[in-house]
């Protein structure tokens, strides 16, 4: 049986923010069909976490499952509360195995999926003379409160916004009215408050509140709030994406790939970043009959010559969404682990298999390195340690020529 995912949400009194809590565990159980995707609540709404740790383990020959939790930050839930759950559901069921996902994190996507809940608000503003409350729980771990005045500074780097202030609606300092005031005094007279939550509930409900307040009295400043993050295509990537990685990076996971020949003659593939890794595989593709787009602003002197023989198409230009459309097989090999992780989830969703050269585990493929010897091809795929399988493979290599050699004779 396929691995079991249990998504560890938080719960909450609002009955809307449950149902759009259980909306979001359908399209993830949508985007990984052949394996059971369950829900429990860490408080608040049922069913608890070891209730559904239990439920999906009971019954499997070698019972295993893995929680992702459903959380952006790392406060105590995730430190805490989660990990306890676990060991309970492991005492009452010895020998069975659970395997704990990362949160969730400033993943790019969660960053894409927070710029579009505020634009939805902005109207006919830009970014350039919006600035953007950005507000958090607050926790009680110093260490999840700086993460998200780092993830404040992450918006402010790729948005253009005039400015970007952290708040916090609970626990501890700016608070929204103190962030709000630090942005007035800053010049922000277009604010969007962004509450920073996953679904509706109690902290969505006091951010408005809050804004209402402090915009009464602050009549020569327009305040706009933005929409929750809700149960988005985005979110439902990266929690099935932390599900896969984790299954990957299991202890005892083994190989993790599957060596297969891929016959790309005349078949679109999508080379993203033309630099030394592109420069080291880009002939091997051409040499398979691949029909190669290179798309980059810049390339080496090697790949350039490629193009100037007609062999490689360029399109010199940043990547772009929808570039993988079509391909076969896509390689996200830029310097730029953002744009690696855009290429790799348009590749995601589109069903194409996908290296991604800055982050294995973000990847639907990994790159075997190989020779060719008399039409026999030797391929070495390891774990994450390419410079062993380089030398495994010239030491296979060196054993395959002499058997060949053998054989002629
Ligand atoms: C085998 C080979 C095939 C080829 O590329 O053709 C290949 N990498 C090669 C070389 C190489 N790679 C790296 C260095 C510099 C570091 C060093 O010196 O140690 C060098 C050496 C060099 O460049 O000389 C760094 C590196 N590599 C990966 C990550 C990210 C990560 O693991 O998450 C990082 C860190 C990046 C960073 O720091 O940001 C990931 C992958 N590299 C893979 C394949 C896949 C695993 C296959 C396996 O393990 O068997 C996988 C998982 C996915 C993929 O990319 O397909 C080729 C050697 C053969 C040849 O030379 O012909
Ligand atoms: N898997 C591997 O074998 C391996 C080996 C070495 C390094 N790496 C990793 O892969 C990454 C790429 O390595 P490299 O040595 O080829 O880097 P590089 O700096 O030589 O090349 C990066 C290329 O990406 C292009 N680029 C940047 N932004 C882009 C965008 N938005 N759209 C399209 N193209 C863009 C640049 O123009 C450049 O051509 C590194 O950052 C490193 O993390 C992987």
């Amino acid at each position: 049986m396929t691995t079991p995912l249990v998504i560890a949400a938080h719960g909450t009194r609002d009955p809307q923010g449950e149902a759009v809590s259980r909306e979001l565990a359908d399209r993830v159980q949508a985007l990984l069909p052949d394996r059971r995707v369950a829900i429990g609540f860490v408080e608040l709404s049922s069913p608890s976490i070891p209730d559904v740790l239990v439920d999906v383990l009971r019954g499997q020959d070698d019972p295993r499952a893995v929680v992702v939790p459903l959380m952006l930050g790392t406060g105590g839930h995730v430190r805490i509360d989660i990990p306890e759950f676990i060991e309970q559901t492991l005492e009452a069921l010895p020998g069975a195995r659970i395997d704990y996902a990362t949160h969730l994190g400033p993943d790019p996507r969660l960053i894409d999926a927070v710029r579009a809940r505020i634009a939805a608000v902005m109207g006919d503003w830009v970014p350039a003379d919006t600035t953007v409350v950005l507000v958090g729980r607050g926790a009680l771990v110093p260490d999840a409160n700086a993460d998200h005045v780092r993830l404040a500074r992450l918006h402010f780097e790729t948005g253009g916004w005039q400015g970007v202030e952290p708040g916090f609606i609970q626990v501890t300092r700016p608070s929204l009215p103190e962030a709000l005031d630090r942005a007035y005094a800053a010049g922000g007279r277009k604010i969007v408050v962004m509450g920073h939550w996953l679904f509706p509930g109690r902290l969505r409900t006091w951010t408005h509140q809050q804004s209402a307040a402090w915009a009464a009295a602050h009549p020569d400043a327009q305040v706009r709030v933005a929409e929750v993050i809700g149960a988005c295509d985005e979110l439902a990537h990266v929690v099935a994406d932390r599900y896969r990685q984790t299954l990957l990076d299991a202890p005892g996971a083994g190989a993790p790939a599957y060596l297969s020949g891929l016959r790309l003659g005349g078949r679109r593939v999508v080379v993203v970043g033309g630099g030394a890794v592109s420069t080291r595989r880009v002939p091997r593709l051409l040499d398979s009959g691949a029909d190669v787009t290179l798309i980059s602003p810049e390339a080496t002197p090697a790949l350039e010559a490629l193009v100037a023989q007609g062999r490689l198409a360029w399109e010199r230009r940043r990547y772009a969404d929808g570039d993988v459309a079509g391909a076969w097989y896509a390689l996200a090999q830029t310097d730029d682990p953002r744009v690696n992780a855009l290429v790799a989830a348009e590749a995601e969703a589109g069903r194409t298999f996908c290296v991604r050269a800055d982050d294995a585990t973000g990847g639907s493929a990994w790159t075997a390195t190989t020779m060719n010897a008399d039409g026999v091809t030797v391929g070495v795929l390891g774990s994450r340690d390419p410079v062993r399988s380089r030398g495994v493979r010239d030491a296979l290599l060196a054993s395959v020529r002499s058997a060949l050699a053998k054989e002629a004779s």
